[in-house]
């Protein structure tokens, strides 16, 4: 009998023009499969995208940390193509006709989770297009091969076990610390610009609880999975993409990845 989200899913397919296509099984990581099988109570599926074709890197850390700025410098560098899940769902929010228009629109300026399917299915489209995209081409894209810096996600536990089992299996965590008083000072400078509804106080605080709350439960998954570079973003950008960049090469230069603080 098919369960709410997968009537959800169903409607977002639709919605959202998503193609069912599952990839080849491949070997995926125990503790994922783990964790899916006991959220889920059913066996993980294959991932739409393997790993081995298919690098997805998160980029995590607090409102304002600067995790758009690093992945800026990222593209330039090593080709990826940059998918921040806020962007994305921005751009859901203001398309004509998005039936999560009001939703998203009312989490954003809450410092709320969107759920995580409308999420998952946005960055999911995204890499499809990304890789069928003829014009894509360079270090890391041929042979249908991608590289992918998914910015801002997974913030929630249910969207990085669904993400890695269901779309790709991650190949590491990005994640950049400051104080809350840089995450502040940067957010309210960007916000006389951004056109932002929750780059101001009120939205701020609720951000951070979510973040605290949240968002840190999955930094401590994946340093359980050995997983995690963080990087302290305090100081200046050239700074801060310099230790970025080091920890980039390595993963593409097959070092195994393990869990390391600069
Ligand atoms: N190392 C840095 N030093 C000073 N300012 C920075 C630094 N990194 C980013 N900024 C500035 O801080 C603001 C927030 O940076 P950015 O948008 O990259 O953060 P973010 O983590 O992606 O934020 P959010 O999660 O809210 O989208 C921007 O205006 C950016 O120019
Ligand atoms: O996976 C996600 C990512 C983001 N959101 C919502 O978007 C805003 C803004 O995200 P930024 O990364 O700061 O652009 C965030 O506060 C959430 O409300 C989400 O729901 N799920």
């Amino acid at each position: 009998m098919p369960t709410i989200i997968d009537k959800l899913s169903e409607t977002l397919a639709e919605t959202l023009h998503l193609t069912s296509h599952k990839a080849e099984a491949e070997p995926k990581e125990e503790q994922v499969v783990e964790e899916y099988v006991e959220v889920n109570g059913t066996a993980a599926p294959s991932p739409a995208f393997e790993q081995s074709k298919v690098t997805v890197i998160y980029v995590l850390g607090g409102p304002g940390a600067g995790k758009g700025t690093q992945c800026a410098l990222l593209v330039e560098d090593f080709g990826f193509c940059h998918l921040s899940a806020g962007d994305l769902l921005r751009a859901e929010q203001n398309r004509e006709g998005s039936e999560f228009g009001q939703l998203i629109r009312s989490c954003i300026k809450e410092g709320q989770i969107v759920p995580m399917e409308v999420t998952l299915k946005l960055i999911e489209n995204a890499v499809r297009a990304a890789l069928g995209d003829e014009n894509r081409k360079g270090a890391g894209w041929d042979d249908g091969k991608g590289r992918f810096l998914i910015d801002g996600f997974p913030r929630k536990m249910d969207q990085a076990i669904a993400f890695d089992a269901e779309v790709c299996l991650s190949s590491m965590v990005l994640f950049y610390t400051t104080t809350e008083d840089i995450m502040i000072e940067r957010i309210l400078e960007r916000g006389k610009t951004s056109g932002r509804e929750d780059d101001n106080m009120e939205s701020i605080k609720k951000r951070f609880v979510t973040y605290r709350e949240t968002t840190l439960p999955v930094i401590d998954y994946y340093t359980k999975l050995n997983k995690v570079a963080s990087i302290d973003s305090s100081p200046v950008v050239e700074e801060v993409y310099a230790k970025t960049k080091g920890v980039v090469e390595k993963l593409f230069a097959g070092e195994t990845v393990q869990n390391v603080t600069l």
